[in-house]
């Protein structure tokens, strides 16, 4: 592995495409991440690079999303540079900087130096605060003082009035467009009210001196675009901008990240669009996408080897982002590093069906236990991560009491134990061990999510969920729940779930040589196979399985099966040609070259392997 140097000394172990990546000529550039690939570790190399380089301290600046990601990086970066005072003007979260220049720059913004700020209660309680806030005011209070309870009713997108307000700042909205939708019948009513309001709330905000964080961006944005001499003066030092999850950001973020280079300074961002799930706060996963377009001449780099998870799980996770079809071909590696008896990581994945919710959470209080107890792993390094906490709430109590009663600890403020989180707040952390209960459709995918944008975010969401386990990670899903009135309802399990271990069982995405893998641990009756087959998604048995899971249609729905002509129907000759050439390599390598759902293509390979010469037929000449 390469050695990153810093003040003469050895700093930072990297792998080559991290070296690459951090080592990069001053420029734009994109660095192209996967899920576990170390970005903060390159983003901390980055940082020393430049300095070694010759840049100068205050003349750069590194942007995280959350103060948990800024006290990460400020730790990191004072083993080597220890002046904690100064780095902490450098190493901010995008608020922390633009609070930061309207507060030293005050007056041609038009507020007063020690303006207040509006604090969104639930953003502070899931990412803790920091040393550069105020304790300020809740936003919350100031909007219902102002327009009412009703401000906090979200509408069946799950926004508000202060989501909107949001929505319409991130989106660089001007005042013509915003009178537009206080018109339009095309949105929503909380759409619409903010459209109508927001006039009101900023002049409500001026009059008590007391601002959001994106009036804050906003003010800065607006006055600096339209005076080319304010942000040079306020910008024009900075020679290096440093971006950490840019897959997240949104359209004012860009604008803002653009004022930093009015001076002639370059971006060096990283991110990963197969982990962007904050679109329903207005993040544009489009934006990583045309990076090059918003920073012409930037360079990309890709850091595609997980380093976190066994190659098991990263093979699953791969599998699984795959079918998005939009993602284009950016393959994702597994990890090649042998321990000292020359043994790959090849982690581990359980499945279990559990008959109801309680049942499930039974079944995972055991499995902590076990690992705690025969295992002992640390409590702290086992994650249970469920999409949203309404659905969740009967499994998280069930566990929750039976790890009491077995006092094994339980996450606690500062107490460390076993933790509970949702899978966007698991965003960026790792644990040994991870369990993913509920996975049923209407969970995971959301029932909310209906639009393709939204259906795709949920992917990634899995996505960034299966890839927080280390070594071990336990999907499971309840049978049936229970409806208000108490009946039992059957649910049906996530299709994302279903796909998953589909492509898991076949080994699917596990190719890279060197991994003996039986497939998933199925803990339960029957078998995964038989199983999968119930689901309909194994409509073409694999042959040495055919005796335990006899292939079943789904009952009421007969589904003929498609020859492989018939499949090939909507196929480009180029498409076909390519299948026939690579038709012994993965099913994930062939999904990166051939860019059909996931599903089709399985079905496609099985029938053209099983067929050679019926594929060599089909193929144009
Ligand atoms: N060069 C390296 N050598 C050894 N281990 C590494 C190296 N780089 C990263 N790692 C380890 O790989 C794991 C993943 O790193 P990190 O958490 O920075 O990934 P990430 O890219 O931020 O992932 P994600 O986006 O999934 O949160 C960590 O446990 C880290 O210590």
């Amino acid at each position: 592995m390469p050695l990153l140097h810093y003040a003469g000394r050895p700093a930072l172990d990297l792998t080559d495409e991290q070296f690459a990546a951090a080592t990069a000529p001053h420029a734009h550039a994109l660095v192209d991440a996967c899920a576990g690939a170390g970005k903060t570790r390159t983003l901390v190399a980055r940082y020393l690079h430049r300095r070694e380089a010759g840049a100068e301290p205050d003349r750069m600046a590194l942007v995280t999303f959350t103060r948990r990601a800024t006290a990460e990086m400020l730790d990191r970066l004072e083993t080597f540079t220890q002046d904690r005072r100064a780095l902490e003007r450098r190493v901010r979260t995008i608020d922390g900087f633009a609070q930061a220049i309207l507060r030293a720059a005050a007056g041609p913004f038009g507020v007063t130096a020690d303006f207040g700020l509006l604090v969104d209660e639930r953003r502070r309680a899931n990412e803790g605060r920091g040393d550069e806030e105020r304790p300020g005011e809740s936003r919350e209070g100031f909007a219902v003082r102002l327009f009412g309870r009703t401000a906090l009713d979200a509408d069946e997108d799950g926004t508000n009035l202060l989501g909107a307000f949001d929505g319409l700042r991130a989106r660089l909205m001007g005042e013509a467009e915003i009178g537009r939708l206080a018109q339009s019948a095309d949105v929503g009513d909380v759409w619409r009210r903010a459209a109508r309001c927001y006039g009101d709330y900023r002049a409500a905000m001026d009059k008590a001196a007391l601002y959001d964080h994106a009036e804050i961006q906003h003010r800065v944005i607006a006055r600096c675009q339209a005076e080319p001499a304010l942000a040079q003066k306020l910008f024009g030092r900075f020679t290096d901008l440093l971006v950490d999850e840019y897959q997240d950001v949104t359209a004012a973020q860009v604008a803002f990240f653009q004022l930093f280079l009015v001076g002639g300074g370059r971006l060096w961002a990283v991110g990963d669009e197969d982990q962007a799930i904050f679109g329903f706060r207005h993040a544009e996963v489009e934006r990583i996408r045309r990076f090059g377009r918003d920073f012409p001449g930037a360079r990309t780099y890709r850091l595609g080897t997980n380093l976190r998870c066994g190659r098991a799980i990263t093979g699953l996770a791969r599998a699984v982002i795959a079918g998005d079809r939009r993602r284009g071909t950016r393959p994702i590696a597994l990890d090649e590093r042998r321990d000292g008896d020359g043994w790959l990581n090849p982690g581990q994945v359980v499945a279990h069906e559990a008959e109801d919710a309680e049942a499930e959470g039974r079944w995972i209080a055991r499995r902590i236990a076990r690992l705690v107890d025969e295992e002992e792993l640390p409590p702290e390094r086992i994650a249970v991560l469920y999409r949203a906490r309404p659905a969740a709430e009967t499994v998280i109590e069930t566990v929750r009491a039976a790890l009491r009663r077995q006092r094994i600890p339980i996450e606690d403020s500062d107490k460390p134990g076993v933790a509970f989180r949702t899978i966007h707040e698991s965003k960026g952390l790792e644990f040994e061990a991870v369990f993913l209960p509920g996975l049923v459709l209407g969970a995971l995918p959301h029932y909310r999510a209906t639009d393709a944008a939204a259906r795709a975010e949920e992917r990634r969401l899995f996505y960034v969920a299966l890839t927080r386990a280390e070594t071990r990670l336990h999907l499971s899903w309840p049978r049936c729940r229970m409806k208000r009135n108490g009946d039992p309802e059957a649910v049906r399990p996530s299709p994302l779930l279903v796909e998953g271990l589909a492509a898991a069982l076949d080994g699917d995405g596990l190719d890279s040589g060197g991994l003996e893998w039986d497939g998933p641990e199925w803990d339960g009756p029957g078998s995964l196979d038989g199983w999968l087959a119930r689901q309909g998604s194994r409509r073409i048995a694999r042959p040495g399985l055919q005796a335990t899971a006899p292939v079943r249609p789904k009952a009421g729905r007969p589904q003929p099966a498609k020859s492989l002509e018939e499949w090939l129907v909507g196929w480009s000759p180029a498409e076909i040609a390519l299948l026939d050439e690579h038709l012994g390599r993965s099913l994930a390598t062939l999904q990166g070259l051939i860019q059909r759902p996931y599903g089709e293509l399985t079905r496609v390979v099985t029938l053209a392997r099983a067929d050679r010469a019926a594929l060599r037929a089909l193929r144009p000449s």
